[in-house]
């Protein structure tokens, strides 16, 4: 090998090095911040420190006397799609590709200055593409519960006369500023509900909304829905997680704070609390008032702001006392449902939400 040639070398081993380290550092750092997985993060640690043990075995003068970054023409090129990372899932989806690629450049050029190196490059390129497949498996939690964390409105359904009716009816509600769209339907069969499911699951998709299934983990799961809301009475929360696995939400209905506290040890990603006032939609012996709503509030602010939606009778009338009492989430069906124009009241419950 020339001088020439050897230099490059070492420039692409030590560039590819850099690169590799970055991207293992940057999912590194999701699995241990952003979803606070030990298991993960070590994963990925020891990888990292795996792939600096074998480039140290390269000598060091030769990489650094080899790095040129000012006169890399590299630098000057920039592909849009470089400077665009909506969420941590595109940041995560990037630098597990961008790591697999300087590896893999690594193990190839290594081959020709020290094969032991190379071997053990290829067996970490391995060990990467477990690990960052499994990370990149719990990114759709990370962005239903991001979404989770922003919901302010939260409205219930029914499935409708027809499917054109409900996909207008669920679109508008999106469009109205609805976060969150609930199927609660108790009177259709099954093959309504799985289609309503699917349609709902669909649109939520396209607008980036969440659709949350009510009661039905089976159907929920089956349509690819983000969830699943379930009663006290109903399935447990342990038992709707088999079904739905760690990638989707459960929510549950408390009427205590008792209930909440449990709902959150459950492994509920949210509750439901109320019924507070009586409403148009469904009828109960007994209230919870504003009372539980600010024994809640004070508890879930506390408890890394744990998603709480008032629901039960909730109105523009008398949104002020739910607001007064610390809740900023609220699920509702009547006061959108029967609204004259259901998007309009929509949006006037979110933007005095959103205050
Ligand atoms: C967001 C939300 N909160 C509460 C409920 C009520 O659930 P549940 O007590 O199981 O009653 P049904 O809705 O099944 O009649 C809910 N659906 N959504
Ligand atoms: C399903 C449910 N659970 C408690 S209150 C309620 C109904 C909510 O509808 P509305 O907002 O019309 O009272
Ligand atoms: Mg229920």
């Amino acid at each position: 090998m020339t001088d020439e040639s050897l230099r490059a070398t070492y420039r692409i081993l030590d560039a590819s090095a850099n690169r590799a380290l970055e991207g293992l550092r940057t999912m590194e750092e999701f699995a241990r911040f952003g979803l606070n997985d030990g298991d993960l993060s070590g994963q990925l640690k020891s990888i990292r420190h795996a792939v600096t043990a074998a480039i140290e075995r390269l000598p060091r003068e030769l990489r650094l006397s080899a790095r040129d970054t000012p006169g890399d023409v590299g630098t000057l090129i920039g592909e849009a799609s470089e400077y665009h990372r909506a969420t941590a899932s595109d940041v995560v989806a990037a630098a597990a590709s961008r790591t697999a690629q300087s590896l893999r450049v690594i193990e190839e050029y290594g081959k020709m200055i020290d094969p032991v190196m190379a071997t053990e490059i290829e067996r970490n390129r391995y060990r990467c593409y477990t690990a960052a497949s499994q990370l990149e498996l719990r990114m759709p939690a990370q962005r239903r519960r991001e979404r989770l964390m922003t919901s302010l409105l939260y409205v219930l359904t029914d499935a409708g006369p027809d499917e054109p009716t409900f996909q207008a009816t669920v679109t508008e509600l999106y469009q109205g500023g609805a976060d969150v769209v609930q199927l609660r339907d108790h009177k259709v069969d099954d093959r309504t509900l799985i289609a309503r499911a699917m349609q709902g699951t669909q649109i939520a998709a396209q607008v980036g909304g969440l659709f949350i299934v009510n009661d039905r983990a089976d159907i929920a799961l089956a349509a690819g829905a983000d969830g699943v809301h379930v009663g006290q009475d109903e399935l447990p929360v342990s038992v709707a997680r088999r079904i739905l696995g760690p990638n989707r939400l459960i929510g549950l209905s408390t009427h205590s704070i008792q209930q909440a506290r449990e709902a959150r040890s459950s492994g509920a990603d949210y509750i439901g609390c109320g019924p507070v006032f009586s409403g148009r939609t469904k009828s109960f012996d007994d209230y919870v008032g504003t009372d539980l709503l600010r024994e809640v509030s004070k508890w879930s602010l506390g408890a890394d702001r744990y998603p709480a939606f008032a629901i039960g009778g909730i109105e523009a009338s008398n949104l002020d006392q739910v607001i007064e009492a610390g809740f900023r989430r609220i699920a509702v069906t009547g006061a959108v449902r029967d609204a004259a124009d259901p998007a309009a009241a929509a949006r006037e419950l979110k933007q005095r939400l959103a205050r």
